[in-house]
């Protein structure tokens, strides 16, 4: 059977979403999963775009050993000598190289002949070959280039070194026949094909990036590229997890393999959602929360007499299980550390204990702790930066109901280490919290965006809050999450705010200065 390769984007086309922005630690954690995920190529980053995107990408260069890490570069020497800076500690690096074919690219955008396209192409493909041992040569545009001139220029990257051939469906447009016959084409008619992997990229604008990857695969596309939740530019790229099930589920019509584990989907979904705030759509194929749902009675009925009338995907399959109840009030570090494992997180001893500390006072609170909530708790800890001074919440009241004005007092430790508190009122109660935040802290702060979801079901289930904000002009992001919803308003806005003192988001001050 003929093995896919997995080439994964969720760090680098899924990071270009609108209003996400991981910093390196987030960035980390969602490559270690990846990592478990079974995933061949991840593409961590483009170095050169920003001192924060470098650094997260050479820092999963440094870690991740059992995939091969690309970076994004343009057609320059300076975009290929910063990528081989952050990449060339890697297990296995990869340029991926990139030009657009197509006519209104290079004539609007580029502002070039298409000789000086394949002149440019060439050159910066020999260039980098001096220094990485894989270079993925991609098309941009190619669905809407001329099919002899992509035939012409990929001959002549091939024989300047590129070892991947990815022709993306940059924006959307081609349908699954037309990508098919392009790679049919491509295949049929360039002379040293046979010394390069066909590479499949699709955008999903008019729902069909799925179709468009399995047309690819059916005409000679050995690797497909895609993200997680099919998160990216505008409506998204091909959803990795789609791709996958459907290869899993279809093999009577795809006979093809790949080396990802699907009992890890839900994990490395449930963390991609939780660390870029971007929600799932319910209806969502795989993920989705009503994905293996039966509403209607004689969908019901059917389920009931036998799965398989209206259920083709076995929840267990994508790691889907049954709400297993977890550790509770009474129980002790040993089971504590081993269920942290399970989970699949590897803490040092001093987050484990705050984690187990976050995790007794949680029994204290709430009657059944799911993993959900643990998972929750696990990824917070993880993704803390801990030695960098910020903004801390010590004590917030608020005061709300149908008579009085809603008032909040909150009480925090500033960057500096002082104590500073104050009160304000609001509308409602989250906007007097905020608005007494925004009092305390000294920065011009605008909030664009407020999203409150639970995790899990039930009265006591946890609540997260994802916010989107400016501060001082720069767009940020955070997330909070607690048992109390705004505490967790809180938190999510103190760690939007504190993410500006951090580094991390280097690439978001650069892009708001320049
Ligand atoms: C289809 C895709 O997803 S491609 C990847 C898209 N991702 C991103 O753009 C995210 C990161 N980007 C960035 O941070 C910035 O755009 C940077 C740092 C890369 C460049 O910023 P700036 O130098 O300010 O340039 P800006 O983004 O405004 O314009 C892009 C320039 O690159 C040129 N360019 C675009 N693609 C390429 C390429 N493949 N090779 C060489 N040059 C290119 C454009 O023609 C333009 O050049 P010009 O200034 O001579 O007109
Ligand atoms: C850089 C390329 C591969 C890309 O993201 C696209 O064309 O969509």
């Amino acid at each position: 059977m003929q093995n896919i390769h997995i080439f994964d984007t969720t760090l680098r086309d899924g990071e270009q979403s609108p209003g996400v922005n991981l910093n390196q630690l987030e960035k980390l954690e969602i490559a270690k999963q990846l990592e478990r995920f079974g995933v061949n190529v991840m593409e961590a980053g483009f170095p050169a775009s920003s001192h924060g995107d470098f650094e997260g990408v050479r820092t999963i260069a440094r870690t991740v050993r059992n995939a091969s890490i690309a970076g994004l570069s343009r057609a320059t020497k300076s975009d290929i000598d910063t990528s081989w800076e952050a990449l060339k500690e890697a297990e296995a690096p990869r340029l991926h190289l990139f030009i657009a074919t197509s006519p209104i690219h290079m004539t609007y955008k580029l502002k070039k002949s298409p000789e000086q396209v394949t002149q440019l192409a060439v050159d910066m493909v020999r260039y980098a070959k001096t220094k990485f041992p894989q270079i993925e040569w991609s098309a941009e545009d190619a669905s809407r280039s001329d099919l002899d001139f992509l035939v012409q220029i990929i001959e002549k990257v091939i024989d300047a070194g590129a070892t991947v051939i990815n022709l993306p469906d940059t924006v959307g447009y081609a349908t699954p026949a037309e990508y098919g016959r392009m790679f049919r084409y491509v295949k049929d008619n360039v002379r040293n094909i046979h010394k390069a992997i066909l590479s499949a990229h699709c955008h999903d604008d008019l729902g069909l990036a799925i179709a468009n990857s399995l047309a690819a695969i059916e005409n000679g596309a050995t690797q497909v590229e895609g993200t997680i939740n099919g998160i990216g530019e505008r409506a998204g790229n091909a959803a990795l997890e789609e791709f996958a099930v459907a290869l899993g589920i279809r093999r009577d019509q795809f006979p093809f393999s790949t080396g990802l584990n699907l009992k890890e989907i839900k994990r490395t979904s449930d963390l991609v959602r939780k660390l870029t705030g971007m929600p799932i759509a319910p209806n969502k194929a795989v993920i989705g929360q009503n994905a293996f749902a039966h509403e209607s009675g004689i969908h019901q009925d059917g389920v009931l007499k036998h799965p398989q009338t209206y259920e083709i995907i076995n929840p267990s399959m994508v790691g889907i299980e049954s709400n297993e109840l977890v550790l509770g009030k009474h129980s002790g570090r040993h089971a504590f550390k081993e269920k942290i494992e399970k989970l699949g997180f590897s803490l040092t001893e001093e987050k484990s204990e705050e984690a187990f500390r976050q995790f007794k006072s949680l029994t204290d609170r709430k009657k059944e702790v799911t993993d959900e909530d643990l998972f929750t708790i696990l990824t917070d800890i993880q993704t803390a930066v801990s030695d960098v001074k910020k903004y801390e919440l010590l004590a917030y009241q608020v005061q709300s109901g149908s008579i009085n004005l809603p008032t909040a007092t909150v009480a925090l430790t500033t960057p500096e280490g002082l104590r500073a508190e104050t009160a304000r009122t609001g509308k409602g109660p989250v906007e007097a919290l905020y608005n007494t935040l925004e009092a305390l802290i000294k920065e011009e702060i605008h909030l664009t965006r407020y999203q409150l979801s639970s995790v899990g079901q039930g009265r006591d289930a946890l609540a997260e809050v994802h916010v989107k904000m400016t501060v001082n002009g720069m767009p940020v992001s955070g997330r909070g999450s607690s048992q109390d919803v705004l505490e967790a308003s809180a938190k999510a806005f103190l760690n939007a705010v504190n993410r500006v003192f951090y580094g991390q988001t280097a690439k978001v001050l650069q892009t708001a200065n320049s």
